[in-house]
């Protein structure tokens, strides 16, 4: 019998850039449905986020989300990871949410039938069958955000990265991303800088300078992690900032 895929695998990944190792042997083997990935400004967390995703290439190791090697076959990868970045305007093209959706389905191989299709069940699985032809400047960031989930939901992704999507949103829109987000039963890898929204979750990795500082239950690594980032916040001192 062959070995059951494992969700996310990362063996030693390494990436340089312009003479800059960014990241150092991070490994990580996955089945979790939440993991978090903490750590301070400029560690590596985006730059993981984006080794993940496939849409940077390391120079060592390898990463495999679902059995995909998400660097070398991207076409799998876009059925595999989907990524939610800080800012959608940064991730939005098109003038229409229904053109938006479909980009990536397109991109995917679909037919015409089949991306109509997807687009439409999407729509309507968040109750927003009437923005197939909304103007996406119209909408406010918070439904920017939205379409941006619902666009990377419509390829049916394994897995799905967080890139602090919170981050520029009121407390009431994000509550209401977050509630679509925990009725997914896609695993979702949450980047963020607070520990205490993660206590639930299934596994954490803290990244210091490029590196895994600690891996293993969300619990103990956010307490971990809080513990030292106090301690170097009390110092008055800013010769210490990373990156
Ligand atoms: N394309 C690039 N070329 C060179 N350096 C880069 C590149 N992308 C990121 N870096 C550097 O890599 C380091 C890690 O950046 P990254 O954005 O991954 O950190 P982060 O943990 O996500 O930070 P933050 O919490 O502030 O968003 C930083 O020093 C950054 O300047």
């Amino acid at each position: 019998m062959s070995k059951p895929l494992t969700l996310i695998e990362l063996d030693s990944v390494d990436l340089e850039i312009d003479g800059k190792q960014l990241l150092r042997g991070v490994s990580l083997q996955s089945d979790a449905q939440r993991i978090a990935v903490m750590g301070r400004n400029g560690s590596g967390k985006t730059t993981l986020a984006r080794v993940m995703a496939g849409l940077q290439v390391p120079n060592g190791g390898a990463v495999r989300i679902a059995g995909v090697d998400v660097a070398r076959d991207r076409r799998g990868a876009l059925g595999a990871v989907g990524i939610l970045f800080q800012n959608p305007d940064h991730q939005i093209i098109f003038p229409t949410v229904g053109e938006e959706l479909a980009f990536g389905l397109k991109q995917m191989g679909l037919g015409k039938a089949e991306v109509a299709d997807r687009v439409s069940q999407t729509l309507e699985g968040f109750g927003k069958a009437s923005w197939l032809d909304a103007a996406i400047h119209q909408l406010s960031q918070g439904q920017k955000q939205l379409v941006c989930l619902m666009a990377i939901l419509a390829m049916g992704p394994k897995v799905i990265i967080l890139d602090e999507p919170f981050a520029g949103l009121d407390i009431p829109t994000s509550m209401h991303l977050e509630r679509a987000l925990s009725k997914l039963e896609t695993a979702l890898v949450h980047i963020t800088h607070d520990p205490q929204t993660i206590l639930s979750y299934d596994h954490a990795i803290w990244i210091e300078a490029g590196k895994v500082e600690m891996q293993g239950s969300a619990g103990e690594v956010a307490s971990a992690f809080e513990m030292a980032m106090r301690k170097l916040g009390e110092r008055d001192d800013f010769a210490d900032l990373s990156g």
